[in-house]
């Protein structure tokens, strides 16, 4: 049987973020990808700024080929311990209560601008009506 595999902190993981020394974290393990630098068809910088996170999401949308993630066995060096990996940022700031506020008002503005006019000519038709009967 194969010995357990390591597993990695996150922040131990993270320190690795140079081009001469670059681990990634994708799909729970741990990667070395230090040899494969220079020879990513994606180029270096995409792999350096995948470093320090989880880059599941970032290889994932890219679409890599079967090809590609044979390759990756090579470089694999263990798991990582997934409750160490801080809270996927998702970031979605609440703005529709400024929105509203700035909203509402135009539109109730709008439409007294519309049935103003109308009352006032109903209210001169009923008028003339009233006084042409007397
Ligand atoms: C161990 C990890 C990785 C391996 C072994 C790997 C391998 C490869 C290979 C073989 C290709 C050529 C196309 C293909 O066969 O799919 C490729 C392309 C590419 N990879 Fe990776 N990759 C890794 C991680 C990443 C990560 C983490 C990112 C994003 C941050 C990334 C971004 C890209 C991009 C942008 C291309 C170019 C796509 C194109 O222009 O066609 N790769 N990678």
């Amino acid at each position: 049987m194969a010995s357990d595999p390591k597993v990695h902190l996150f922040e131990e993981v993270a320190k690795h973020n140079k081009t001469k020394d670059c681990w990634l974290i994708i799909s729970g393990k741990v990667y070395d990808v230090t040899p494969f630098m220079d020879d990513h068809p994606g180029g270096d910088e995409v792999l350096l700024s995948a470093t320090g996170k989880d880059a599941t999401n970032d290889f994932e949308d890219v679409g890599h080929s079967d090809s590609a993630r044979e390759m990756m066995e090579k470089y694999y060096i263990g798991e990582i311990d997934t409750s160490t990996v801080p809270l996927k940022r998702t970031f979605i700031p609440p703005q529709q209560t400024p929105y509203n506020q700035d909203k509402t008002p135009q539109f109730v503005i709008k439409i007294l601008q519309f049935l103003v006019p109308i009352f006032i000519l109903g209210l001169a038709f009923a008028v003339r009506s009233y006084t042409k009967e007397k």
